[in-house]
């Protein structure tokens, strides 16, 4: 079975860019790549959903995560995670954009254009979007509505997604592999930093040879892997590894995924991080923001497909729920200064 798919042009003039949006992601970007630079001391926080499964619980989030956001702004800088593709360790639900029916059904079409009108609307607001492109091919048709992306553990190693991400146009944050490895991250920012020529597709939907800029503004992310990597320790000796290469030399932590534990405990490694930023301790100055995955509600739920799932709750990886997330990102904030 092949179905055609709208192309880039044709998607962005059914869900163009508002002039708002534009504004939102061109200051997204440029604050970021202050704050990757040094020239922001504010921390980078990337917040929001492990995936997203109902879109308006998405935009209520959006819009409680935006009133925080005013609250914080001198000491952090929130970009809302819009995670609309999820890569699995072995099989499992692939996201939105693939399954917007939750079902199974696939409706590819209907899910970027879904995609696409949640970013727009989420950057309306003012609140800055991640997400990660987990198909290199999403990024033409969603990339102008990005201020951040991610290269995650299971595709650092993919030389298409370094190539993909020396041609976007947003900073990139490269996760350590799934077994912890940081080499693979530090060599996929060397790779994106260069200028490639990529087999992608065009405006109209041709297959296409593109000729990328290379991308400055890349970093590393602690994700754990067969143990956590979110301590004293690790931050120095991956943090120095980057510096060694001349990139981006502070990291982000992700406080979920391999540093989280099978528990997954976010709230306690984000805990510990604001008693070290508390404490003045010096692996802090190597840090340049967290990852953190939250939602309206705490935890997650099974994912039956076809079966109506609670919208404001997980169904992939547990999230700390909105109302610890205030509280926590508030006490990072003051601990910030
Ligand atoms: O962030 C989400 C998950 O950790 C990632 O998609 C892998 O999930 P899985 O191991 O459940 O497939
Ligand atoms: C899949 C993700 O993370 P990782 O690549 O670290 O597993 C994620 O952040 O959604």
């Amino acid at each position: 079975m092949v179905d055609a798919l709208p192309t880039p042009h044709a998607l962005r003039d059914a869900v163009p860019l508002s002039d708002a949006t534009q504004g939102t992601v061109e200051r997204a970007r440029a604050d970021i790549r202050e704050i990757l630079h040094g020239a922001d001391r504010r921390w980078l926080v990337v917040v929001g959903p492990c995936s997203v499964h109902d879109v308006d619980a998405a935009r209520e989030y959006a819009a409680q995560l935006h009133a925080l956001q005013q609250e914080v702004s001198s000491s952090l800088l929130l970009v809302m995670r819009v995670y609309v593709e999820k890569p699995r360790t072995r099989l499992g639900w692939t996201g939105l954009l693939h399954d917007p029916g939750l079902d199974g059904s696939g409706r590819v079409n209907d899910g970027l254009r879904i995609a696409r009108a949640l970013f727009e609307e989420i950057n309306a607001m003012g609140l800055p979007v991640a997400t990660e492109f987990v198909d290199p091919v999403v990024a033409d048709y969603l990339q102008d509505l990005v201020a951040w992306s991610a290269i995650g553990a299971r595709t650092v190693e993919s030389p298409l997604h370094r190539q993909m991400a020396s041609g976007l146009a947003c900073p990139v944050g490269f996760k350590n592999s799934t077994s912890g490895d940081v080499t693979a991250a530090i060599n996929g920012m060397i790779s994106a930093g260069a200028t490639h020529r990529v087999l992608t597709i065009d405006d109209d939907g041709r297959a296409a040879v593109r000729q990328t800029p290379g991308n400055p503004d890349t970093h590393l992310i602690l994700r754990g892997g067969t143990r956590p990597n979110a301590d004293r320790h690790s931050v120095h000796v991956a943090s120095a590894a980057v510096a060694r290469e001349r990139l981006v030399p502070r990291v982000m932590i992700d406080c979920g995924h391999g540093n989280a534990g099978p528990s997954g405990a976010q709230t306690v490694v984000l805990e510990d991080i604001i008693r070290r930023v508390q404490g003045r301790n010096e692996d802090m100055t190597h840090v340049l923001g967290i990852m953190l995955e939250s939602h309206l509600e705490e935890g997650r739920q099974l994912f039956v497909p076809g079966v109506p799932m609670r919208p404001g709750q997980s169904i992939t990886d547990a999230c700390v729920s909105l109302e610890d997330t205030r509280r926590l990102l508030r006490e990072l904030a003051r601990a910030l200064g």
